[in-house]
């Protein structure tokens, strides 16, 4: 049984968040508005969709990967975080990465995918020191660069 979210159209030319396969993760979100992003240009791009989460949930706004391979097309805060609780339009900070060309959006184009995701609420517990761990403190590259022999 697929999860009910409640949404609210704030603009009701628009269809709905749409899943284009069964099985997907993302349903496709649009652009209410034409807008031209000129190259490394970002805008704040309204989708015209408002929505409810249940507790426990949350909403990921992620790039479509043909729009980032053809046009360089990404988003700033990519995945873009909804909250259960924000009741406003959910809207997209895209951004264009092509050193060249701009990308021009037309109203009702599909600019991102929305991923819905239980999530756990954490409870940060102070200590003194942490468990050890196979990684301890390594990162950024402690495993090495890209396996080449
Ligand atoms: O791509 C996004 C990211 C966020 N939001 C909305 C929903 C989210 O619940 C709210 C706040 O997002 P976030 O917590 O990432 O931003 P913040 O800078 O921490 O703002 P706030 O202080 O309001 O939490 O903005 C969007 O519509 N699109
Ligand atoms: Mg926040």
């Amino acid at each position: 049984m697929p999860l009910e979210i409640q949404v609210v159209r704030l603009d009701p030319d628009l269809p709905l968040p749409a899943y284009a396969h069964p099985g997907d993760a993302g349903a496709d979100l649009l652009t209410t508005v034409d807008v031209t992003l000129r190259p490394g240009e970002r805008a704040m791009v309204p989708t015209g969709i408002a929505i409810a989460l249940p507790d426990g949930y949350v909403a990921l706004v992620h790039p479509r990967s043909g729009l980032a391979a053809r046009h360089g097309l990404s988003i700033v805060n990519t995945p873009g975080t909804v909250d259960a609780g924000y009741r406003g339009e959910i809207k997209v900070m895209l951004i264009n990465h092509d050193p060249v060309e701009p990308v021009e959006l037309r109203r009702g184009d599909r600019i991102a995918q929305l991923v819905v995701q239980r999530f756990e609420r954490a409870a940060f517990t102070e200590v003194e020191a942490l468990a050890e761990s196979a990684r301890g403190e390594g990162g950024y590259g402690s495993t090495g660069g890209f396996g080449r022999s």
